[in-house]
């Protein structure tokens, strides 16, 4: 295919080395992207890696991807496999037929000018273009009991959840739980709606995010099938409705909430919920609705205790066929707190480290592998810090970081800012909040999912938090 696809003479580092390489980076854009986007666009890539490891080829099927993956990803791949490889490497992209025309450098020069063939559409096999009706019920089959780890934190709320899910339309219904970022929340739920189906096939169940219900209100609105809007949502045995604060502000939502809330408890039907905050604390979402959350049973999720945290860490590694030693575990744990999605990114990175190294797990690979993780904690950056750096970036005053100020010359640097805060820091959204004159924690939460989602989109707003992720990291 191309001329650099070398064979390893002696296995150093090697062919079998280099496709570790890209795998690992695979692994970790499976991670970090949208599963549509990771279906549609990274998982259909082979690449080439040259024996040195300096230049890796991306083949990808046609030039209408080509670009796209070039405009979207290339950046965040090359970082990746730099990031993993600990040295400058090459990405190129080519064209996945025998010629292998039109390559494009995209390190470190600028992109090169796309070539003059036609655009054609991606291949037919997206499956993420699938009609909805095909995502049924939503549930991800992984997300079970058995594979969640119980501990102090998730004791009651894991013990509720089986309880609902073997006798729904009972006892705690609605059940709400509510707790901070990645502890585990969602998982809780498919696990209710994986073991509901297990006992009972037949049972409707749908989980859904509250942003999808948001978008079926809007849709129905649009196109006048409320009709069928009912039908769906009124008639399932169980509904499993994930992060409810983004109801905020949203009437027409609240209202068909609340009848499709109705309609379910009448019949009996389970209804469980989540929510980054207890009912109470929820803000800009009715009354009435707030005092329906409150009357069944309200459960919190604490931030995983150090045992929990290294038997998270245990079973994941397990559960990727490796064996990860208890002190090992204990290392990470230690030094990663905040929550179980960042525990299950070092645990990425170490095993990937590992694979890609070729060397057992020890505590000098950890803490090799999580280098960067770790020097943020030990240089401990402050809020005040980002806050200046981000407002000399952007050329505003560091003032308008804690002013009241909407313009979206202002209102974004504060955004961004209150990401790299959440991102950056130990501090909890009503801290960041506090910190940002005074403002609410969810102000901080939309914040920080807003620039997360559109870090992924948009190329230049990447770098440009690369950068400052550097200049802030020293
Ligand atoms: N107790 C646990 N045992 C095993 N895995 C866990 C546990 N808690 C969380 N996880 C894993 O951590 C990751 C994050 O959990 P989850 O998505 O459920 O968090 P969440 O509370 O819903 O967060 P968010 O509010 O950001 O959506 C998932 O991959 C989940 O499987």
């Amino acid at each position: 295919m191309t001329e650099e696809s070398h064979r390893s003479p002696t296995g150093q580092p090697g062919a079998d080395a280099g496709q570790g390489l890209w795998q690992a980076c695979v692994e970790q854009l499976a991670q970090d992207l949208p599963e549509q986007q990771f279906n549609t666009w990274i998982k259909p890539l082979t690449a080439q890696v040259a024996e040195d490891f300096s230049k890796v080829t991306v083949l990808v099927g046609n030039r209408f991807k080509l670009d796209w993956i070039r405009a979207q990803y290339a950046g965040r791949i090359a970082a990746l496999l730099e990031g993993l490889y600990g040295q400058s490497v090459t990405l190129e992209l080519a064209l996945a037929q025998r010629e292998a025309i039109a390559r494009t450098y995209v390190r470190p020069a600028a992109p090169e000018q796309s070539s003059t063939t036609a655009l054609s559409e991606p291949s037919s096999g997206n499956n993420d273009e699938t009609p909805a009706g095909a995502f049924r019920n939503r549930l991800n089959a992984a997300l079970t009991f058995e594979t969640l780890v119980e501990g102090t934190a998730n004791r009651m709320a894991r013990s509720a959840a089986m309880h609902v899910a073997g006798m729904p339309g009972h006892l705690y219904n609605p059940l709400f739980i509510y707790g901070g970022v990645g502890l585990g929340k969602t998982h809780l739920m498919h696990a209710v709606g994986n073991r509901l189906l297990a006992d009972r096939p037949d049972a409707k169940v749908l989980y859904i995010h509250a942003e999808q219900f948001v978008s079926d209100v809007v849709k129905a609105y649009q196109r006048r099938t409320f009709d069928e809007f009912k039908e769906r949502y009124h008639s399932l045995d169980l509904l499993l409705i994930d992060d409810v604060q983004f109801f905020a502000n949203k009437d027409r939502t609240q209202e068909e909430f609340f009848n499709a809330f109705e309609a379910l408890l009448a019949k009996k039907s389970h209804i469980v919920m989540t929510s980054d905050t207890y009912p109470k604390g929820l803000a800009n979402i009715h009354e009435r609705l707030v005092s329906r959350f409150d009357s069944g049973l309200t459960v919190a999720i604490e931030p995983p205790e150090l045992e929990m945290r290294v038997a998270i860490l245990i079973n994941k590694a397990r559960a990727e066929s490796t064996e990860m030693p208890e002190e090992v575990a204990f290392f990470v744990a230690k030094n990663v707190r905040s929550n179980v999605r960042e525990l299950e990114g070092a645990l990425r990175k170490i095993l990937a480290y590992s694979r890609f190294n070729q060397k057992e797990i020890s505590i000098q690979l950890a803490r090799e592998a999580l280098r960067d993780l770790l020097s943020i904690q030990n240089r401990q950056i402050s809020v005040e810090n980002i806050q200046k750096t981000v407002a000399d970036y952007y050329k505003i005053k560091v003032a308008d970081m804690y002013s009241k100020k909407r313009p979206a010359s202002i209102a974004r640097p504060r955004q961004i800012a209150m990401y790299l805060a959440k991102e950056l820091t130990q501090k909890s959204l009503p801290e960041i909040g506090e910190l940002f004159g005074g403002r609410d924690h969810t102000t901080v939460l939309h914040a920080v999912r807003k620039i997360s989602g559109e870090r992924q989109q948009l190329t230049e707003l990447n770098q440009q938090l690369h950068v400052l992720e550097q200049t802030l990291k020293g």
